[in-house]
């Protein structure tokens, strides 16, 4: 799967050199490329911001070095393009849009905002290019687009065939099935004057996966009723 990032701050994504992104892009799995937006600019201070018209605090993304940026993208594009723009003002990202996005075939980019925000008029150049997603990953507000492109891109790569050792851990975790998880316990069995669930030493598999499932049901009643089914 190829996905590009566009950034002021590449180096943010060094982190994507370790772990199971890291070795899935080693082993050709996930080919991640990051643009500085510096570079596709085009004076000698390489400025790519400047104060909103209509006025106000802060300063607006230019929107040229994003066109110039998008347009080298498109140019090399691997496959159908999404592009992915970070934004407090965009629709919940979720499990199942990570699943969509790790299954639909599509080249992601992600256009990483900073100031208040990119010129408006890019995400309409952008739609002329591919397909366009405003996301959020929360309802708060970070500094800039960078942390929510971060997690978008592991919860889409994990997803991806190969990145993740054992297919199944990807089954039964929060979100899959639509209920939170259950919880999960390992040796020793006593610790600290806490015990491990006596039906999880049980040995009977009947008994453990209703006992999970019951705990699922509890855990999302209790902390996120608005999963639950109508
Ligand atoms: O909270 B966020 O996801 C987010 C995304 C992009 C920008 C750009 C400036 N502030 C931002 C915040």
């Amino acid at each position: 799967m190829r996905i590009d990032v566009v950034t002021i701050f590449p180096a943010f994504f060094d982190v994507l050199d370790v772990s199971l992104l890291g070795r899935a892009r080693g082993a050709g799995i996930l080919d991640v490329r990051v643009h500085d937006l510096r570079d596709y600019t085009q004076d000698r201070h390489r400025t790519v911001d400047d104060t909103p018209y209509g006025g106000g605090a802060g300063m607006v993304m230019k929107p040229e070095p994003w066109g110039q940026a998008l347009d080298a993208i498109a140019a090399d594009a691997a496959g159908p393009l999404r592009f992915v723009f970070p934004s407090p003002a965009g629709a919940v990202f979720t499990q199942g849009t990570a699943r969509n996005w790790a299954t639909g075939g599509e080249h992601l980019v992600f256009g990483c905002g900073r100031y208040e925000g990119i010129d408006e008029r890019v995400f309409s150049y952008a739609a002329t290019l591919g397909q366009v997603s405003l996301t959020s990953i929360g309802d708060y507000v970070l500094n800039g687009g960078e942390v929510a492109a971060m997690a978008m891109i592991e919860a889409v790569g994990r997803l991806i065939p190969g990145v993740v050792g054992n297919p199944e851990s990807l089954v039964e975790e929060s979100h899959e099935d639509g209920l939170l998880e259950y919880p999960s316990f390992t040796k020793p069995a006593a610790w600290r004057g806490y015990d491990v669930p006596d039906v999880l030493l049980s040995g009977h598999h009947g008994r453990v996966s209703q006992w999970r499932r019951e705990q699922q049901l509890e855990r999302t009643r209790e902390r996120r009723p608005d999963l639950l089914p109508e």
